[in-house]
């Protein structure tokens, strides 16, 4: 009475970062990459017979075990190495669909990296007849570590699983605003200056912790712009997780990473001159 019309599965969105760390200059290939199989799938779909299914979890331990054996240069090339390993590869395969996103990176130092886009610029400016507060900001700057970021010596209870590391991927979107005590004359260089000490406190800074290289940051605004009092701060941790690639007979010595979007950690903090004047409003 029915038939089964076009159909097709696959694992959307797995995200992996590629590090290549050739001596000090590290290279970075972050990708969202979506397959999509089908082929002899009408027994799974009326008898749920899986004996045709290469499963979606498969699919996605795939890009991240060629991420590794193969690396990755071109997306092209790598979205056809899996197409035609899972059609090849499998009688049951008949079509394959791979997708891929990649996400590009300006190198700001050996380690050190920004997501090109550029972020969205933000103010806030307050006045009441008399006095005129203006916040200045940024959002979604997007920057990455491949190293110098540590996080241990943490409390531990009964409910801690996280293993402390030496070495990490550090990543973060972000959200920056600072208050200006006065008018910094060009608000253009002004802008370009707490943009650019944000990116270099980042970069230059051997991170024991998130809120370290906050204060790091926040401090490195107040040094470079002396018009600015205080800065406020948001840092999503954006977790970069090493994939275990061992089931597979592959190490996996900081190279490959699961990109996870949430939950994430995230880290506020303000940073202010002691002389720093009252706030009032400009916050609100
Ligand atoms: O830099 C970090 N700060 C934390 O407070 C924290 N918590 C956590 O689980 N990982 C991290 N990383």
């Amino acid at each position: 009475m029915f038939t089964l019309g076009p159909n097709r599965y696959g694992k959307a969105e797995t995200r992996v970062v590629r590090v290549t760390r050739d001596g000090d200059a590290h290279r970075i290939k972050d990708l969202n990459v979506s397959t999509s199989l089908s082929g002899d799938m009408t027994d799974v779909h009326l008898t749920g017979d899986n004996a045709a299914v290469l499963p979606t979890d498969t699919q996605k331990n795939t890009v991240y075990a060629f991420a590794k054996k193969h690396g990755v240069a071109a997306i092209e090339e790598f979205a056809l190495l899996l197409a035609r390993h899972f059609v090849d590869g499998q009688p049951t395969i008949h079509h394959a669909r791979v997708e891929i996103e990649e996400y590009a990176w300006e190198r700001r130092a050996g380690h050190s990296f920004a997501r090109k886009g550029q972020e969205v610029r933000t103010c806030l400016v307050h006045y009441d007849g008399e006095t005129a507060t203006v916040v200045s900001g940024l959002t979604d700057l997007v920057v990455l570590n491949t190293t110098d970021s540590e996080f241990w010596g943490y409390l531990k209870d009964e409910y801690t699983t996280l293993p402390e590391t030496r070495d990490r991927v550090l990543a973060t979107a972000v959200t920056a605003r600072w208050r200006h005590a006065g008018e910094p004359g060009d608000w253009e260089a002004s802008y370009a200056t707490a943009r650019e000490a944000l990116l270099d406190a980042f970069a230059t800074t051997y991170s024991l912790s998130l809120q370290q290289t906050l204060y790091a940051m926040g401090a490195r605004v107040l040094t470079d712009c002396p018009d600015v009092c205080e800065v406020r701060l948001e840092l999503p941790n954006k977790h970069h997780f090493l994939v275990d690639l061992d089931p597979f007979g592959l190490d996996n010595d900081g190279e490959v990473y699961f990109a996870a979007d949430r939950p994430y950690g995230l880290i506020e903090g303000a940073v202010l001159r002691e002389d720093a004047p009252g706030a009032g409003k400009a916050w609100d």
